[in-house]
């Protein structure tokens, strides 16, 4: 994936699930951000700060030519104190690739996102997508959805509408839970404005993803559901061996790879771009 002919990086020493997630954002970036992609998509979550590294390991020369669109409040802060530049999605409604986070994903490349409440926005980068992109740690690669992620399918909706959507889930076998504050007396408020529901259904219906994303997406008063189904095309995965996992759409298949060496030393081959 990369030149073993080239200077190595000096990198901050990582220990477990941390160097896990840097190893799984490097590999992704190597493989999917080209030095001609001009629009970037930059995702929500943990593993998304490497993501913005090795992009700006790519070099001054290849990023000046490009516009970062991020999925809401963190992915913003990382653009502009990395010294990129800032774009949106209105302004840019076709982007070369998106990279995030996630917080399960199946083996059919099926994903839970919106455990940071960004997945409306996330879901609207990922479509704008030309090739979309998940990065985590091995914790999060799994076969069926809602088996590591057990606290439900994250919901966003209008403010005044929850508790007629919190009694439409209920109606429908789920067990849905307002999600509150830590830090703050009350609910959590999206980037955009709307609470968020927890909904965890049995594993009989988490299996069916899409059928369960269409039925909740019809509630009146719904935003966005995180579950992202047909959308993700590749997901990259940090294992505690240091070795990475990947999952790639071929056609209408997905090819595991697991145990592929990945030296995180080495600078990425765009950066000569
Ligand atoms: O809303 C948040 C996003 O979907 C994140 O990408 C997801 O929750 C994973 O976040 P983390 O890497 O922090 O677990």
């Amino acid at each position: 994936m990369a030149s073993s002919t080239s200077a190595r990086l000096q990198l901050p020493q990582l220990d477990g699930v941390e160097a896990a997630k840097r190893a799984a954002a490097y590999a992704a970036v190597d493989a999917h951000v080209r030095a001609e992609d001009r629009v970037i998509g930059i995702g929500s979550g943990s593993t998304v700060p490497y993501v913005v590294e090795r992009i700006v390991q790519q070099g001054k020369a290849v990023n000046a030519g490009r516009w970062f669109v991020p999925t809401g409040f963190q992915s913003k802060e990382l653009i502009v104190h990395a010294g990129l530049q800032l774009g949106d999605v209105d302004c840019y409604p076709v982007i070369d690739v998106t990279i995030d986070g996630a917080d399960e994903v199946d083996s059919a490349l099926n994903a839970i996102k919106g455990g940071g409440a960004c997945h409306l926005r996330e879901k609207v980068l990922a479509e704008a997508a030309k090739v979309f992109v998940v990065v985590a740690d091995y914790r999060k690669n799994g076969t069926a959805l809602g088996q590591a992620w057990t606290q439900g399918v994250p919901v966003e909706v209008a403010e005044f509408a929850y508790a007629k959507v919190m009694r439409d889930l209920q109606r429908m076998g789920g067990k849905p839970v307002l999600r509150m504050g830590k830090a703050k007396a009350g609910p959590v408020v999206t980037d955009n404005g709307n609470f968020v529901i927890d909904a965890p259904f049995s594993a009989e219906v988490m299996a069916q993803p899409r059928a369960l994303l269409q039925q909740i997406k019809l509630l009146t008063g719904v935003l966005e559901v995180g579950l992202f189904v047909d959308v993700v095309q590749a997901a990259y995965f940090g294992n505690q061996d240091g070795t990475i996992t990947t999952k790639v759409l071929n056609g209408k298949t997905v090819d595991t790879q697991e145990g592929v060496t990945f030296d995180v030393t080495q600078p990425p081959a765009a950066a000569s771009a």
